[in-house]
């Protein structure tokens, strides 16, 4: 199994009191699947995206990576070498181009920074040669979104995490990430894992899981 997360918990410091928002959750998936997970606003849908990318520690239970707790791997060597993580917010470097944050992307993670190699990867997400010279901040949200996937491409893991992936974006926009999605999965091999409140992406993914009472159950539940 690429990733298990085996028994995790996490609390929150309140004011007064720690608040647990994962209790005991367990699952294992699997390489060259595409997994959803759903379930109600609040649930720790989230929190548990940020412990199984590796940007925080679980207060309880264990996180593995091909059978190595992520405390043994270092979390940045994590992030580094085998997670990539689309944030809701895409979180692109605004002051430079499409193809400028993809380079960036590329040295951060050890990769040799090649502008072909940035605009190849755009285009396979639908971003045109054009658009890869423009300022990120002229291109479109369903647009960005785009670049954000091919800047997670660029990273060559083995695991791709995203958070509501197509949240702001219209049907055939959305539909466009999803077939995306999928082919990294089923072509490539990547472990995708994306928390989402879309049942239609859902329905999507080789496997829902649902969050709810900080415990994971399979299945697209009610959430
Ligand atoms: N950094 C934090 N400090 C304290 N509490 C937090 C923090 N992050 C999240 N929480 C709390 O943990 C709970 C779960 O939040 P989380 O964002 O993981 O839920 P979610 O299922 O992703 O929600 P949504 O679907 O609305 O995005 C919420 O009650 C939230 O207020």
């Amino acid at each position: 199994m690429i990733l298990e997360i085996d028994n995790v918990s996490h609390a929150y410091q309140g004011a007064r009191k720690q608040r647990w928002v994962l209790k005991k959750a367990s699952h294992t998936f699997a390489a060259g699947t595409f997994t959803s997970i759903l379930g109600p606003s609040g649930s720790g849908k989230t929190t548990l995206l940020s412990l199984a990318s590796g940007l925080d520690l679980p207060t309880e239970g264990t996180i593995r990576y091909r059978g190595t707790d992520l405390r043994t791997l270092g979390l940045g060597a994590y992030r580094r070498k085998h997670a990539a993580t689309i944030f809701q917010s895409y979180n692109l470097l605004t002051y430079m181009t499409a193809a400028q944050n993809i380079r960036t992307a590329m040295e951060i993670t050890g990769h040799r920074s090649s502008r072909r190699r940035a605009v190849e990867l755009l285009e396979r997400v639908g971003i045109t040669a054009d658009d890869a010279h423009r300022n990120v901040m002229q291109l479109s949200g369903g647009q960005q979104q785009r670049v954000a996937i091919a800047r997670a491409l660029a990273c060559e893991v083995d695991l791709l995490f995203a958070d509501e992936p197509t949240g702001n974006l219209d049907a055939d926009t959305a539909q466009g990430i999803i077939d995306i999605f999928r082919e990294l999965a089923h072509e490539q091999g990547t472990c995708v894992i994306v928390v989402t409140h879309s049942t239609h992406l859902a329905r999507q993914s080789d496997q829902a899981l649902t969050l709810a009472k900080g415990r994971i159950t399979v299945g697209a539940g009610n959430g």
